[in-house]
């Protein structure tokens, strides 16, 4: 696959494998969460979420989705609590998101699609950097947050107002966004062991993922849809269907922060 991962016919998941044979390992993400078979933690820990939206670098449009960098020299955007000990500090956040609203998420529930998914990826700061982190069993967390299809969500269209300015592949702009905002009010949780759901599919992540959802709008998940995988004067390929399926659990435990 010469021509670089993605998420088309030829590109697509299914097609990962042939470069990065983890893609078939014993820990990989998505997977669909089936919250009757989950089991209940009670030494679980709530999680603890500090963020400054001072720390944020800017909004890139990288081919696959647009990420919201975080300066990441010190803990001014932490996770703590939860599932993992220590400090993971937050370096992006991303999305994922369907042609329609019937599709887009990668983490299913009892086989339900949602929209889209919202991904916060912490690293540990045992390691010395994100790329060090990033190799390593516990060295990364992402915290995912589904959308679903209502109200307007105000703290998400900060992020979507810059859109205009990162349509096509590698456009970069700037926004103070919180991401505070974007977390549901309940931060009850499913946890397991699993990878990064785009190649490189290291398997160094602790997914986080919340039951609750937060809300978005038909017309801001159109907005999402107005956004090109490719660049400025290629053809036009919008920007849609960019998850992963789900995975085989591979006899992982899920645990849930809540009965
Ligand atoms: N669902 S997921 O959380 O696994 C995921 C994605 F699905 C995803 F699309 C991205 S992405 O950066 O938007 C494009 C692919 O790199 C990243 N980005 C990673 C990343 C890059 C820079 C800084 C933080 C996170 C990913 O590109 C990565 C992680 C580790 C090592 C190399 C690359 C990611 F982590
Ligand atoms: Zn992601």
């Amino acid at each position: 696959m010469s021509h670089g991962w993605g998420y088309g016919a030829n590109n697509g998941p299914e097609k990962w494998g042939e470069d990065f044979p983890v893609a078939n390992g014993p820990r990989q993400s998505p997977i669909n969460i089936v919250p009757k078979e989950a089991q209940y933690d009670s030494t679980l820990k709530s999680l603890k979420l500090k963020y400054d939206p001072s720390n944020a670098n800017g909004i890139l449009n990288n081919g696959h989705s647009f990420q919201v960098d975080y300066e990441d020299d010190a803990n001014s955007s932490i996770l703590t609590g939860g599932p993992i000990s220590g400090t993971y500090r937050l370096k992006q956040f991303h999305f994922h998101w369907g042609a329609c609203d019937g599709k887009g998420s990668e983490h299913t529930v009892n086989g339900i699609k949602f929209p889209c998914e919202l991904h916060l990826v912490h690293w540990n700061t045992k390691y010395p950097s994100f790329g060090e982190a990033a190799s390593k069993p516990d060295g990364l967390a992402v915290v995912g947050v589904f959308l679903k299809i209502g109200d307007a969500n105000p703290s998400l269209q900060k992020v979507l107002d810059a859109f205009n300015n990162i349509k096509t592949k590698g456009k970069q702009t700037f926004s103070r966004c919180s991401t505070f905002y974007l977390l549901p009010g309940c931060l009850d949780y499913w946890t397991y062991d699993g990878s990064l759901t785009t190649p490189p599919l290291l398997e160094s992540v602790t997914w986080i993922v919340c039951k609750e959802p937060i809300s978005v709008s038909c017309e801001q998940m159109a907005k999402f849809r107005s956004l090109l995988f490719s660049a400025e004067g290629e053809p036009e390929c919008c920007m849609v269907d960019n998850y992963r399926p789900p995975q085989p659990l591979k006899g992982r435990p899920v645990r849930a922060s809540f009965q």
